[in-house]
């Protein structure tokens, strides 16, 4: 087995807040995330804001589109991959993120990449199973409104000034979702998958849950007020698979995955696996 100690960190990082790539020094910072800029309201009435944010805008999509190139560069080696989900605010000592770390190994043990969020808590927890299974282990981090450095486990790192660039990365590099108990980032995510599974903007795309007694309220909310009210097919459902064992997400993962690691023709032919 690989080395239990995380990999050593940078010991500056400790101030380091990154607006997209770049590392901002505590009085170098500008007190607003790149989202929230873009995001920002501004009256329509007030023509010289209005002439302002047009032009900052048009500028705005060559920077948009510098990310993703960066992204899809950054992750074009990327052979098959699992996204794993979960809170930021797992402890370290918890069972969940020892049962993270489990989850994060059994995939990186079957040959599958594991992408997280980058950051603490559960995505760390799944980040340090799959480096220990000498799986490639790759973190997607977002520009914060607080400092916040990606966690040591990761192998391979990216820092998103734009969610909706870094959550297409997240889909578009992976066979299948795991969500880990999480919060409101967890089920954002969730539900981001399900509406894409649903709408069949990705086929074949297994999304599991891991803790039946964490998820069973929601699950249960879901049958008996959203099925039971019309609001979606009693199949949609079906698009969820809730497991408590790690090899129950490997083999749910598997069962619907458009590939799997054991379909590639030979480590040989390039495709990277760390
Ligand atoms: C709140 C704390 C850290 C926040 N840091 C995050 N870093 C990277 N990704 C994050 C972070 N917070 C949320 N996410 C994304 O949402 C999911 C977790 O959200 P939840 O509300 O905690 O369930 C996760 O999968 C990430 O993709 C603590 O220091």
């Amino acid at each position: 087995m690989s080395n239990p100690e995380p990999p050593t960190n940078d010991p500056e990082a400790d101030d380091a807040l990154y607006i997209g790539p770049i590392r901002v020094r505590p009085q170098q910072r500008l007190g607003k995330t790149t989202d929230r800029r873009l995001l920002e309201w501004v009256d329509p009435r007030d023509a010289e804001r209005r002439a302002e944010r047009t032009m900052r805008d048009s500028w705005r999509v060559l920077r948009i589109q510098s990310e993703f190139v960066a992204g899809f560069d950054a992750m074009s080696e990327v052979a098959e991959a699992v996204t794993v989900f979960g809170s930021a605010r797992m402890k370290p000592d918890s069972p969940e993120y020892a049962l993270g770390v489990e989850v994060g190994r059994a995939l990186g043990e079957a040959g599958y990449a594991v992408i997280t969020g980058g950051g603490p808590g559960a995505m760390q927890a799944a980040n340090q199973g799959a480096h220990q299974a000498g799986a490639q282990s790759i973190g997607l981090n977002i520009e914060l409104p607080f400092e916040q450095t990606l966690n040591p486990w990761v192998d391979l790192g990216m820092n998103f000034r734009y969610f909706f660039v870094r959550k297409t990365m997240f889909v578009k590099y992976a066979v299948g979702f795991v969500c880990l108990p999480g919060g409101l980032g967890t089920l954002d995510e969730l539900f981001e998958a399900l509406t894409l599974v649903q709408t069949k903007k990705v086929v074949r795309f297994p999304i599991v849950l891991v803790g039946t007694e964490f998820w069973a309220g929601l699950l249960d909310w879901m049958r008996d007020v959203l099925v039971a009210r019309g609001m979606i097919a009693a199949e949609d459902l079906d698009l969820l698979t809730v497991v408590d064992e790690p090899e129950d997400v490997v083999a749910a993962i598997h069962a619907t995955a458009v590939a799997r690691p054991s379909d590639r023709p030979s480590a040989a032919d390039g495709t990277m696996t760390r």
